[in-house]
């Protein structure tokens, strides 16, 4: 198939609204998304953010209501069809009186192939447990598993959405290990998660998204210097005195973002230092604290932001 050039994943002006009780919610907001063959990509975004009904539109689960995906270049049915896409699911999808690798087998007979189960065994890193119960084999046995099914068709692109839900710090340890080793063999990979540390340790490529739109876009370290700085906080117990500070902070160089919760303020700065002396220096501010950010304050303040656009 001459779709060497096309890009893995295409997503231009993408939309999904869904009908409530309390009016329509854009669940995707015109996402713009263009992954390249090879790259392992994480979409990271908070609950609600769009990120299982973007790939259920990737594989053709969903219509889009405005906007397009192209899957390998062609639509996502195709893709599907052609067992170029394949997705690892959170749950379902497996028969529980069935052994792991007798799943295996039964899914190369619904692609109409007779499969050798011990090679996507051994892929997925569950080659010793054959001959179990898929009902015996814990729950990031089970997800392996599912990787191992999804490597039968050998799609060039493959979806994971939240994989490790659940999971303990092992058994994610595990299921990434197996993932990596297989996408150094050049398979495409987007994965969803709300786990930073994931995206953080494997994936190339983080794409953030909050309220159906991509925040950041970048390698994890380009993402997290996106919001460099640190956070101050502190108290101002009176109602005037606090509005006025938040005026002044705003209005201070470096201030990239004042929030208040209840009594207590907190600033986000380029120069904590700075944010830190006017608190002391010209507010009635007490129990001033100053953080440092970390991947997790990164990801709260790009989709906080991202939600004020
Ligand atoms: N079938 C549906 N009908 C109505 N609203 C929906 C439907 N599916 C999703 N939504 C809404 O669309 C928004 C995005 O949901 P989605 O499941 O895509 O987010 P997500 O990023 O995958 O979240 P999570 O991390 O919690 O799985 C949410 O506000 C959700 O309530």
């Amino acid at each position: 198939m001459n779709t060497t050039s096309a890009p893995a994943l295409m997503l231009s002006g993408l939309v999904k609204e869904f009908g409530s009780p309390s009016g329509p919610v854009r669940a995707v907001d015109g996402l713009d998304l263009r992954i390249e063959p090879g790259e392992v990509v994480a979409f990271l975004g908070p609950n609600g953010a769009g990120k299982t009904t973007t790939i259920d539109m990737v594989l053709g689960l969903a219509v889009p209501t405005s906007g397009t995906v192209q899957v390998l270049g062609g639509t996502p049915q195709d893709a599907v069809a052609a067992g170029r896409v394949a997705a690892v699911m959170q749950t379902g999808g497996l028969l529980r009186d069935l052994t792991v690798a007798e799943t295996v087998e039964l899914t190369g007979a619904l692609y109409g192939r007779d499969v050798d189960a011990r090679v996507y065994l051994e892929r997925a890193g569950i080659a010793e447990l054959a001959d179990r119960a898929v009902a015996k084999c814990s729950g990031g046995q089970q997800q392996r598993l599912r990787f191992a099914m999804a490597l039968v068709p050998d799609p060039d692109l493959l979806l994971l959405d939240e994989p490790t839900t659940g999971m303990d710090v092992e058994g994610r340890r595990e299921f990434w290990a197996a993932i990596r080793a297989d996408a150094a063999r050049g398979r495409t990979v987007v994965f969803a998660t709300h786990y930073l540390d994931e995206a953080d340790a494997y994936a190339d490529r983080v794409v953030m998204v909050s309220h159906g739109r991509v925040v950041a876009d970048g390698t994890a370290a380009e993402v997290k210097a996106l919001a460099s700085g640190r956070v101050v906080s502190a108290e101002i117990d009176d109602d005037a005195a606090r509005a006025a500070a938040i005026a002044q902070l705003a209005a201070l160089a470096g201030v990239e973002a004042v929030e208040e919760r209840g009594a207590r303020l907190l600033v986000r700065a380029e120069d904590s230092d700075a944010v830190a002396r006017h608190l002391l220096n010209h507010t009635t501010a007490h129990d001033v604290e100053i953080a440092a950010h970390n991947l997790e304050d990164a990801f709260v303040a790009l989709t906080t932001e991202g939600s004020a656009r």
